[in-house]
């Protein structure tokens, strides 16, 4: 992930290990939560049991995780407050978010993304609620990358031209169109084996000014 999601560089306030630890139990979480949806029975009880000792693993011998690097551990912001990056997107340590793997930014931001059962609309297939989720995350993501504030999503058309799969990877791409004062018009679209299924198109609106000459977000 790029720095551009860092609130500070100023130390995490936990240690690493328990950062690490914290990561793990997501991922944990996540096949827990596909394995509910795919398993019954005997089978049910044994992905159970098998994700309930892993995480007792790693609580018993802190060194199981040493090897892992925390990849979005808190941070302070510039008043010395904790902050957590939440994303039900990105954040590696929230158990809702796929997460997405960043490719790249430049004239497009890229990231990439297999999704799991938990995630299904139709059979086999993306829900598209989650479908406009993703793209407003990446499209928010290359307006953020390409000015110097925070912005809200104003308007997010998504035009869904065939289904996405689910079980395969999707490259998912945004990139600004047009910046206006406080505006910035995006693009973007969710891509699988090289067919593009969805599209989205949409506006971001930095907030007003503080009489400060602040922004009021963030
Ligand atoms: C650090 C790590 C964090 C990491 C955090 C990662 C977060 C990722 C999040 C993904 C993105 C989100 O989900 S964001 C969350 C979802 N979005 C929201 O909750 C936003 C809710 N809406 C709002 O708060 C507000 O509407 C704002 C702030 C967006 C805009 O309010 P405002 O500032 O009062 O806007 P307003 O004056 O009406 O309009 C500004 C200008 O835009 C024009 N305008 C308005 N609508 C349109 C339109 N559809 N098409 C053309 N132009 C328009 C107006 O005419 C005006 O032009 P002119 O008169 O200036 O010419």
């Amino acid at each position: 992930m790029s720095d551009l999601l860092d609130v500070d560089s100023r130390p995490a306030p936990e240690s690493s290990e328990d950062s690490a630890l914290a990561e793990y139990v997501a991922e944990v979480c996540r096949r827990l939560s596909a394995g509910l949806l795919r398993e019954t029975g005997d089978d049910l009880r044994s992905v159970v049991a098998a994700e309930v000792r892993s995480v007792q693993w790693a609580l018993e011998d802190p060194a199981a995780l040493r090897d892992r690097v925390p990849v979005h551990p808190p941070r302070l912001d510039h008043r010395g407050r904790v902050r957590m990056f939440t994303n039900p997107v990105l954040s590696q340590r929230n158990p809702l978010a796929p997460p997405l793997t960043h490719v790249s930014d430049g004239d497009e931001c890229e990231f990439r993304v297999t999704l799991p059962l938990q995630y299904q609309g139709p059979r086999n297939m993306l829900h598209g609620g989650y479908v406009g989720v993703l793209l407003d995350d990446v499209l928010w993501y290359a307006v953020r990358h390409a000015s110097t504030g925070i912005s809200f999503t104003r308007e997010l058309t998504v035009t869904y031209e065939r289904p996405v799969p689910l079980f395969e990877e999707l490259r998912i791409v945004g990139r600004v169109v047009e910046a206006e004062g406080r505006k910035t018009f995006a693009e973007g679209e969710i891509v699988a084996g090289g067919q593009v299924c969805a599209r989205a198109t949409g506006l971001w609106i930095a907030p007003k000014p503080r009489r400060d000459g602040h922004g009021s977000a963030g």
